[in-house]
């Protein structure tokens, strides 16, 4: 990464038209409870990264929506970009349809929201090409149905998040340099959620007791013991101040001031580790588009 004012500088936008997905970093995550459906009641820190997926649209006049590269893994229909184009179909009468394009450099099942993330992307990039007009607390309130990280996605600013992430509190947080390591496995965020020695009932924090310095993440415990391999990564990163793991994992980050001891830890890794150094974001990528169309 050469560029760093460039918006979503981290990997080179493919074509004039594409919008940025870009990932998410949970600088802390606090499970404090669990609601009677299941889903549990977090505490969380949501900042962007400019290092992300690229999505484009061709909009169809027939209605139809259909993804244009296969995912691994991943029916047409369960993609969640298939999937919000067809929510916001369905929301707004919309008879127009689109050809989504996505060039996906997030990995799947790895903490970084990259699945939500395009999935907030198709909302906002669509409501904007079909002209469907909604705005962005009705976009939220489609997004939340399609993955609990989806609406800080399409709000796009840095947020403390309550709830199972649907109540954002927009927040102005430092702004510095991430080396996140992608470890070679793949965390389902239900089987850490349904893991029977999570811990569920830690006693909730505020704002400023994560500013001082608390960024516990309930899931790493368990999260230590099943894979290997994410505690690998987290022990190399002692070396470099110590790691975080990002939502369920799989991946983890260590902070850093300034950019080149990012890059000289990234330069150091082991050949069985990989990674990427990207920069922390209050404001998403997502919006600097919308900006300019
Ligand atoms: C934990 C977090 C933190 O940002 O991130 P990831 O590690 O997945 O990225 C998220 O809240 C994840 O959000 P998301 O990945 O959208 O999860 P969803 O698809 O909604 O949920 C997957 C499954 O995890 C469980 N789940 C999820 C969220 C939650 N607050 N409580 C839960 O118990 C449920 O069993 C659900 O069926
Ligand atoms: N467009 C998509 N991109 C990534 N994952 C998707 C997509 N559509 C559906 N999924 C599913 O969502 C799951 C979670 O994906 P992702 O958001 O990348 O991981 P995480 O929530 O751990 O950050 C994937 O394992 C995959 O099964």
């Amino acid at each position: 990464m050469t560029d760093t004012t460039a918006p979503h500088s981290a990997i080179t936008r493919p074509r004039a038209d594409a919008w940025p997905a870009p990932a998410k970093l949970n600088l802390m995550l606090r499970v404090v409870g669990r609601r009677p459906d299941g889903y549990h009641e977090l505490q969380t820190v949501f900042q962007f990264i400019d290092h992300g997926d690229w999505l484009w649209f061709d909009v169809r006049p027939d209605g139809i929506v259909r993804r244009c590269a296969a995912l691994d893994g991943v029916p047409e229909d369960d993609d969640l970009t298939v999937r919000a184009a067809r929510a916001l179909q369905r929301a707004t009468g919309c008879p127009l349809g689109v050809d989504i394009h996505c060039e996906k450099h997030l990995p799947m099942g790895g903490g970084l929201g990259g699945g939500s993330s395009d999935a907030a992307t198709t909302l906002v990039a669509l409501n904007q090409l079909w002209g469907t007009g909604l705005d962005t607390d009705a976009l939220a309130a489609l997004a939340l149905p399609l993955g609990a990280d989806v609406p800080v996605f399409v709000h796009g600013h840095a947020a403390w998040g309550e709830g199972v992430g649907e109540r954002l509190e927009p927040v102005t947080l430092p702004e510095p340099w991430y080396l996140v390591l992608i470890p070679p496995c793949s965390v389902a965020t239900r089987t850490i959620f349904q893991h029977p020695d999570l811990t569920r009932d830690s006693p909730p924090i505020t704002l400023a007791d994560f500013l001082s310095g608390d960024v516990t993440n309930d899931c790493l415990p368990v999260v230590r013991r099943e894979y290997p391999e994410v505690t690998s990564a987290l022990d190399w990163l002692s070396a470099w101040g110590g790691g975080r793991l990002t939502g369920t994992g799989a991946c983890v980050f260590a902070v850093f001031d300034d950019a080149a001891r990012a890059h000289e830890a990234l330069g150091n890794l082991p050949a069985a580790l990989h990674g990427f150094v990207a920069k922390g974001r209050n404001r998403s990528p997502l919006l600097e588009p919308l900006a300019d169309r």
